[in-house]
C-alpha cells in the first residue's frame, strides 16, 4: 500500500464511525442555518498579488510531530493579520492530529476564506464540510476516478463551496480541467513516496488553463521558496510546516506575500512585450 492509500484507509473507517453517529440526511438538517460559503473565486481573483493559503499542521507523515497547536483559532487569526487569502486546516485525525473541531474554531475566529484539507472521497464528508464552516474543499485527483472527482466537485460547488483540485503530474492536471476545476493546486509532494520536489510545479504550470487559478503546494522552507513558484506562475502558495514551525506566523505570511508579489510583478514585467525589446 502508498502511504495516501494507507491514508485513506483510516479516513474510511473514521469516516464510517461519523456516519452511524450522525446519518447524512441528519446532517443535511444542520445546513438549513449554516451562513452560505464566502465566494472565494471573486476574491481571489479581485487581488493581483500572490496570494498565500497558510496551513494549520500539526503533525505529518512526513515529519512526524510539527508543532502542538493549542490554540488553532489565534494561529489562523495570526495568519488573517499577515494578510493570508485562506487558511487551511487539516482535519485528518490520524497523521495530522487535525480535527472538525479545529475547523470550527478558526471558522469563528476569522473572516478570510477556510480550506478544509482532508482526503475527501465522499459526499458524506463534503456535506459534512460545509456544515462545520468550511468555503473550500480540498479534492485530491489521485485519491479519485473520474466519476467520483466530477461528483464530488459537482456536489461541493452546489453548496457555495470552493474545491481545490490537488494534482501532481501533466495527466492528473488534465483530469482535474476535464472534471471542471478552476483553483488547480499542483502539490509538489509525491503523495506516494512522500518525497518534495518544488521544481514539478514550474515543470507543470503551463498545463493549467488561463481561465483556472494556479496554486503550488507544499515544500516552502522560506521567502525565497515563494518567489521561485511565483516566478514560475503561481498565483497562489499553500504553506504548512514553515508556518507552524517558524515562530511569528503573522509577520512570515507577511513576507512570503512580500516577496510571492515582488516576483510575480518581475515575471509579468519580463514577459511584456516592451521590456523584452528593451523599451519603457
Ligand atoms: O505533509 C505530508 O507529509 C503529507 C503526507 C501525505 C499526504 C499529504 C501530506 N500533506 C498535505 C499537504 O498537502 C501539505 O500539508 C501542504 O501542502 C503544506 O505542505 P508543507 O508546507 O510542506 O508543510
Amino acid at each position: 500500500m502508498t502511504v495516501l492509500e494507507e491514508i485513506i484507509a483510516g479516513v474510511r473507517e473514521d469516516l464510517e464511525a461519523r456516519e452511524r453517529a450522525l446519518p447524512l440526511e441528519q446532517l443535511k438538517e444542520q445546513l438549513e442555518f449554516a451562513t452560505p460559503a464566502l465566494d472565494v473565486m471573486s476574491r481571489l481573483r479581485s487581488n493581483p498579488d500572490l496570494k498565500i493559503i497558510a496551513e494549520v499542521k500539526r503533525s505529518s507523515p512526513s515529519k512526524g510531530a510539527l508543532a502542538p497547536i493549542e490554540d488553532p483559532a489565534s494561529l489562523a487569526a495570526a495568519y488573517e493579520r499577515g494578510g493570508a487569502a485562506i487558511i487551511s486546516v487539516l482535519t485528518e485525525m490520524r497523521r495530522f492530529s487535525g480535527s472538525l473541531a479545529d475547523l470550527k474554531a478558526v471558522r469563528a475566529a476569522v473572516s478570510v476564506p477556510v480550506l478544509r484539507k482532508d482526503f475527501v472521497v465522499s459526499e458524506y464528508q463534503v456535506w459534512e464540510s460545509r456544515a462545520w464552516g468550511a468555503d473550500v474543499v480540498l479534492l485530491i485527483v489521485a485519491a479519485l476516478d473520474d466519476a467520483q472527482l466530477a461528483a464530488l466537485l459537482k456536489l461541493t460547488e452546489s453548496l457555495g463551496m470552493t474545491a481545490l483540485v490537488e494534482a501532481h503530474t501533466e495527466a492528473e492536471i488534465a483530469r482535474a480541467v476535464a472534471a471542471g476545476a478552476t483553483l488547480i493546486g499542483v502539490n509538489t509532494r509525491d503523495l506516494k513516496t512522500l518525497d518534495v520536489d518544488r521544481a514539478i510545479f514550474g515543470s507543470l504550470v503551463h498545463a493549467i488553463p488561463r481561465g483556472a487559478l494556479a496554486v503550488a503546494e507544499s515544500g516552502v522552507r522560506n521567502a525565497e521558496d515563494v518567489a521561485d513558484y511565483a516566478a514560475t506562475g503561481a498565483e497562489l502558495v499553500l504553506v504548512g510546516e514553515a508556518l507552524v514551525t517558524g515562530g511569528e506566523p503573522e509577520a512570515n505570511v507577511r513576507d512570503f506575500i512580500a516577496a510571492g508579489s515582488a516576483a510575480r510583478q518581475q515575471a509579468t514585467y519580463e514577459s511584456t512585450p516592451a521590456s523584452l525589446d528593451g523599451e519603457s
